[in-house]
């Protein structure tokens, strides 16, 4: 069962992290929103600080590294951009590769790219129409069209009538048995009820490595949001490597060690980038 407890710190306990990766590759995973950049009150504004960018840049010459969003991927890409990430957004159902670097590490030198609910993107766009048009009189709410999933704000909208907002979403989601429902950070996710989520898209990543049967790989992954718990819990049942819950306050999580907030992320990544650098120099 889990528990509320704090998670030993990933900066405290970054000699031991390091200790279980002796003999194996490190893959890093990153969410993006609460993880990279810091919550904002407008999406549109979430931007990650340049050296936040320099960070992730740094470790994505050591190892391979992925954005793993809930945010469509050509949005997340255009915060972020780095092309020597891979990136996998609309909750990990949009996945590419890198377009420069790191190609030599994949499996046959193929290409990376998978869209498991394609079928879904007519029926993404009605909703979203239906959406916009049914919350325009909400004040402060806001749809985001994620490509593969929409996204229904109300960190804006008074607090109030979140209830009231929450019900419209469901009024319109009923007519829709495929799609489901689900609650982030002051958003409602809606996204196709296909069994696809984080978690699926960080094991078809670590297969398209080349990491699907081996031992000798330590996944890294960090994110603040319920659907990070996703990729947490694959960690755990492949007992490979370590989630890190991005978070001020102990959480229920199936996490091994936490970070507080981005700027601890920044520092853990530089830690990560600079470990290596040393290892790579013999001392
Ligand atoms: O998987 P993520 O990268 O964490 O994306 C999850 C959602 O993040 C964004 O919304 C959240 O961050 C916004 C900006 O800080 C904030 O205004 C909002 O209240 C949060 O829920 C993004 O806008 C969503 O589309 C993502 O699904």
């Amino acid at each position: 069962m889990l528990k509320q407890i704090r998670h030993p710190s990933a900066l405290n306990m970054f000699e031991d992290i390091m200790n279980a990766s002796k003999g194996k590759d490190i893959v890093v995973f990153l969410d993006y929103d609460g993880t990279l950049s810091p919550i904002v009150e407008d999406p549109d504004r979430a931007f990650m600080t340049n050296e936040m960018r320099e960070a992730v840049r740094d470790v994505a010459k050591f190892f391979p590294t992925a954005i793993v969003s809930g945010r469509c991927r050509a949005k997340v890409y255009n915060f972020v951009k780095l092309s020597e990430l891979y990136y996998a957004g609309s909750h990990g159902m949009d996945i590419l590769g890198p377009t420069k670097g790191h190609k030599k590490q994949r499996k046959g030198n193929q290409s990376v790219f998978c869209q498991p609910a394609r079928e879904f993107l007519p029926m993404i766009d009605e909703v979203n129409k239906i959406l916009l048009e049914k919350i325009k009189f909400v004040p402060g709410a806001k749809v985001e069209n994620n490509k593969f999933c929409l996204s229904v704000h109300f960190r804006c909208v008074d607090e109030k009538i979140w209830g009231e907002l929450a019900e419209q979403v469901k009024e319109v989601i009923k007519d829709y048995p495929k799609l489901r429902l689900s609650q982030g950070r002051k958003v409602l996710e809606i996204r196709p009820a296909i069994k696809w989520d984080k978690g699926n898209a960080l094991e078809f990543l670590l297969e398209s490595l080349g990491y699907d049967k081996s031992d000798n790989v330590l996944p890294i992954y960090i994110g603040d949001d319920r659907t990070d718990e996703d990729a947490f819990k694959v960690l755990r049942k492949r007992g490979q490597g370590f989630g890190i819950l991005v978070s001020k306050s102990p959480k229920e999580t199936n996490a091994s060690y936490s970070l507080q907030e981005p700027s601890e992320v920044m520092y853990f990544l530089k830690r990560l980038a600079e470990w290596k650098k040393s290892s790579l120099l013999g001392h």
